[in-house]
């Protein structure tokens, strides 16, 4: 199992470059990085980058992988699964709790399914702090041939081992926050860490 980080978004909402936007000196993006190399599921660790920003990643030392589709999460996902199961996460989630990831990836091994994924209450999944099996990269490409590029969509058509959230240690759900605008640095206090 790798864990892999989606690194090849554009930072829109966020003005451009989030993922090397220094936090406390480090970029966001080794927050999730370093958090999955705190893990004992995994073993090995990619970055997804895009054509345009794969040389500048490389230079943190980690293998890195071009999504050639850029048509949002789903090629990033698509992608990863070209090297082997894996555990994908958002590269702008700098709160992920290894411990979490860790019972996630467990989960998914014993479930034996295509995709392990937590879920809450009201339905709402968390596909981009899930474990995803090689098997299921065949229709993640049906999808995106078909034009469609919602993860939900792809998982609801497999056999998905569910996790729910609520159900989970309440100091686990500050793994799933992510930073999409710089407002949302100033709810990273020096607590979060
Ligand atoms: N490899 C790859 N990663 C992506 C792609 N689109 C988004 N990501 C990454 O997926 C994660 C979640 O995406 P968003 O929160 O939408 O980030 P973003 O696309 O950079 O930001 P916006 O442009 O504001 O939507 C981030 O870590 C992005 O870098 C893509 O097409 N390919
Ligand atoms: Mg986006």
């Amino acid at each position: 199992m790798i864990g892999a980080v989606l690194a090849g978004g554009r930072g829109r909402r966020f003005g451009g470059n989030k993922l090397l936007f220094r936090i406390d000196g480090k970029p966001l993006v080794l927050y999730a990085v370093e958090a999955l190399e705190a893990t004992k599921e995994i073993d090995g660790i990619v970055l997804v980058a895009s054509p345009e920003n794969a040389e500048r990643l490389k230079k943190f030392g980690y293998e890195v992988i071009v999504d050639e589709l850029m048509v949002g999460p789903i090629g990033g996902i698509y992608t990863a699964l070209s090297l082997d199961d894996a555990f994908v996460v958002a590269g702008d989630m700098p709160l992920i709790v290894p411990e979490f990831v860790d019972y996630i990836i467990r989960e998914f091994r014993k479930s034996g399914k295509a995709v392990c994924v937590p879920r809450w209450s009201n339905g709402y999944i968390e596909p981009l702090h899930a474990a995803y099996s090689e098997r299921f990269r065949k229709i993640l490409e049906e999808q995106i041939k078909s034009g469609d590029y919602m993860i939900r969509k792809a998982i609801e058509r497999v056999d998905t081992c569910y996790l729910p959230i609520e159900e989970l240690p309440e100091r686990w759900r500050k793994s799933f926050f992510n930073v999409n605008r710089k407002e949302d640095l100033r709810k990273l206090t020096y607590t979060s860490f």
